[in-house]
Order: C-alpha cells, then structure tokens, then sequence
C-alpha cells in the first residue's frame, strides 16, 4: 500500500525510519530544521550529519519548510525528542490532515506532566488516541539503516490503523508485529533507556555478566511493575518493545544511553557527558519523569532511582550501586 509520508526529525531515527517507509513504497519526505541537511538529502541522497554511510531511497526527499511536507501527508512520523515534541508539534498541529495517522518514534515520558508521547501527542493535536500509532521495538537506526534484520511493533488501539502501518512499513529488512498494548510499548521504550544508563555503568566499572543479567532481569521487573499499575498488559514487557529492545540497548555499543551510562561509570560528570554526547539519550531526562511517575503510583523502581541519584543529584555510580545492593531482601 502507498502513503504519503512525512517524517518530522532528520535525527538517526528518523532518517532511518524514512528509508524504511521508501523501501516500503511510500513517497517519503523527510523535515529537518536544518536547510542545509534538506540539501544533502535531495542532493546526493544521504543525510551527512547522522547517516551518512546510508543511501536513501529515490522516494525519500527533503526540506526544512514544515507546512509543504505536512499538508496532504497521510502518515505523519514524530521523530523529534521527546521533550520537545510538545512545542514542535503545537507549531504543526493546524497543518495535518483530519484522517492523517500520527505515528510516534519516540521513547521518552515527558518531564513535569509525566505524560506519555502518545498522551502529549492527542493533547496537543487534539487527536482521539485511535490515530496515534506507536512504533518500538529493538531498532538500533544505524543496524536498520544497514537493513541488518530485525522486527518492531506497531502498537494502536485501533486494530484497522495498526495493520495499515504496518503493511505501509513492512520490508525485506523489517518486520512489525501489530498490538494494541499502547501503554505497554510506551513504557517499555521508555524505561529501558534508564536501565540502559544503569548496564553501561555498571560496564564501565568493570562488572561481568552477572551484574548485567540482573540489571536487565531486575530492570524489567520493574518496568513491567509501573507498566501494570498503569493498565499495561504484563506480556507486552516479555515481547519486542519489552525484553527484546531492553536487550539490544543495553548490550549495544551503538546505543547513546548505554554509551552515556558508560562515560558516567568512567566518571564523567553529567555536564561533560552531555558535551560529548551530541544525540539524544532519553533516558538522561526521562529517569526523572519514570521516578516521578512511579511515586505518584506508589511503585517501586528502585534502579530508576539510582539512575536518577547519579544524573541528577552527582551519586557516585558505585556508591548507587551498593545502595542496590543493600536494600531489604525480599521474595523475587
Ligand atoms: N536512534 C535510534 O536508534 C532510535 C531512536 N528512537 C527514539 O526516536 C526519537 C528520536 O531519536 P533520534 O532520531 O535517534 O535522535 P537524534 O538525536 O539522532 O535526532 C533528533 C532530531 O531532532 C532534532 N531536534 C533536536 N532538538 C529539536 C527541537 N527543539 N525541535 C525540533 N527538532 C529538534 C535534531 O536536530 C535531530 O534531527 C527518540 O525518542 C529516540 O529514543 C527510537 C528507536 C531507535
Ligand atoms: O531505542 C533504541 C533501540 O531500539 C536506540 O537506543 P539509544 O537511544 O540508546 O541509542
């Protein structure tokens, strides 16, 4: 099937996610803030700046003038940060379509509200939520971009519009499964960004497999927990957007959380991660949404918290980890 397709955030995702939609057949165009990188993406068909090993699709093109690639775009990707994506999308809302799809990309819960992006996404646009499709599932960009194989999950509660992108999304190289777990996929995105913190120092501080395995066992306990209290369906935390992108971050070295995990267990402060750092790592702000959203629920995530005390309150990784290690025992 053939949509016309607008991918708002020229970021590693987002052009990844574009390819995607190209190779699936779509006419993609592609918003980035930057003219100059719209330049290179009609020009020579990369996107310099985050992909540039990666030739784009002939039906992949660009721009930097929101208006003209959103209007009459059946599917609307959100690719932006998380914690931007209520301002980008107040600007653009007036511009989509009143039968467009609004896809989400992102993996993050909003700061303040602790809104979910598919919350902030019908709150902004003034959508119902049977619109709005979210897209997760262990997708390194770089991996996809190398069309290395891998599956995803298109989550909606609408039955009828997760079918339809997933068949407007289904390539040689990429195979989405439908859910109607909205909650569920969100929180699993989300939350494994935070663990992913968590593996990379605990990496970078010399730890084995052990300390890893029960960083993601532990980690996914408690995304499941604050995902129940929340409506999700527990099995949603043992698929794709569970387990399965929980894993691939965390043992990756092309994850930018893992990665930031990993210069904070070497020592680094927050402020000079984040100068080296020039990609998002959502997990870096969305551990203070995730513990906010977990005292409120009066759940336990006691490695959010950790992760929390080290980016926010300037803990020394190992003194978090041996306040893991100290809390009460209790039943698994
Ligand atoms: N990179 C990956 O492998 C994957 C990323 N995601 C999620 O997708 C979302 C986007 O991530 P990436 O594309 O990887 O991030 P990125 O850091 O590579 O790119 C973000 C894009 O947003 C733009 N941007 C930054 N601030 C902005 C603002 N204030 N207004 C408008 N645009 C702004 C940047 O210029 C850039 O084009 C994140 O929530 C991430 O967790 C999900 C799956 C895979
Ligand atoms: O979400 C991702 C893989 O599914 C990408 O993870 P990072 O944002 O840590 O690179």
């Amino acid at each position: 099937m053939t949509e016309r397709a607008v991918v708002l955030g020229a970021g590693s995702w987002g052009t990844a996610f574009a390819k995607v939609l190209g190779d699936a057949g779509n006419q993609v165009t592609i918003w980035s803030r930057r003219p100059e990188v719209a330049d290179a993406i009609n020009e020579r068909h990369v996107n310099p700046d985050y992909l540039p090993q990666t030739r784009l699709p002939d039906q992949v093109d660009a721009t930097s003038d929101a208006a003209s690639a959103i209007r009459g775009a059946d599917l609307v990707v959100l690719a932006v940060p998380s914690q931007t994506l209520r301002s980008n999308l107040a600007e653009w809302r007036d511009l989509i379509g009143p039968a467009a799809t609004l896809i989400s990309l992102m993996k993050g819960i909003e700061l303040g509200t602790t809104r979910r992006m598919s919350e902030v996404i019908c709150e902004v646009a003034g959508v119902e939520q049977d619109r709005v499709v979210v897209v997760s599932g262990p997708n390194l960009a770089p991996e996809i971009a190398q069309e290395q194989p891998a599956a995803t999950v298109v989550a909606c509660s609408d039955p009828g519009r997760a079918t339809l992108v997933q068949k407007s999304m289904t390539t040689r190289y990429l195979r989405p499964y439908t859910n109607d777990d909205v909650i569920g996929c969100e929180l699993g995105g989300a939350v494994k960004n935070v663990i992913a913190l968590a593996y990379g120092m605990a990496a970078a501080l010399g730890f084995g497999d052990n300390t890893r395995a029960t960083l993601v066992t532990r980690g996914l306990a408690e995304t499941a927990r604050l995902g129940v209290a929340l409506g999700a369906d527990p099995l949603t935390f043992a698929g794709l957007a569970g387990l399965g992108d929980l894993v691939a971050t965390c043992a990756s070295p092309l994850s930018r959380n893992r990665s930031f995990g990993e210069r904070l267990g070497r020592g680094e402060t927050l402020e000079q991660a984040q100068a080296a750092t020039r990609q998002t790592a959502e997990g870096v702000k969305s551990c203070l949404s995730i513990r906010d959203l977990a005292r409120k629920h009066e759940v336990e995530m006691p490695i959010t918290e950790q992760v929390e005390r080290v980016c926010h309150e300037g803990v020394d990784p190992q003194a978090a980890l041996v306040a893991l290690m100290s809390r009460e025992t209790k039943p698994e």
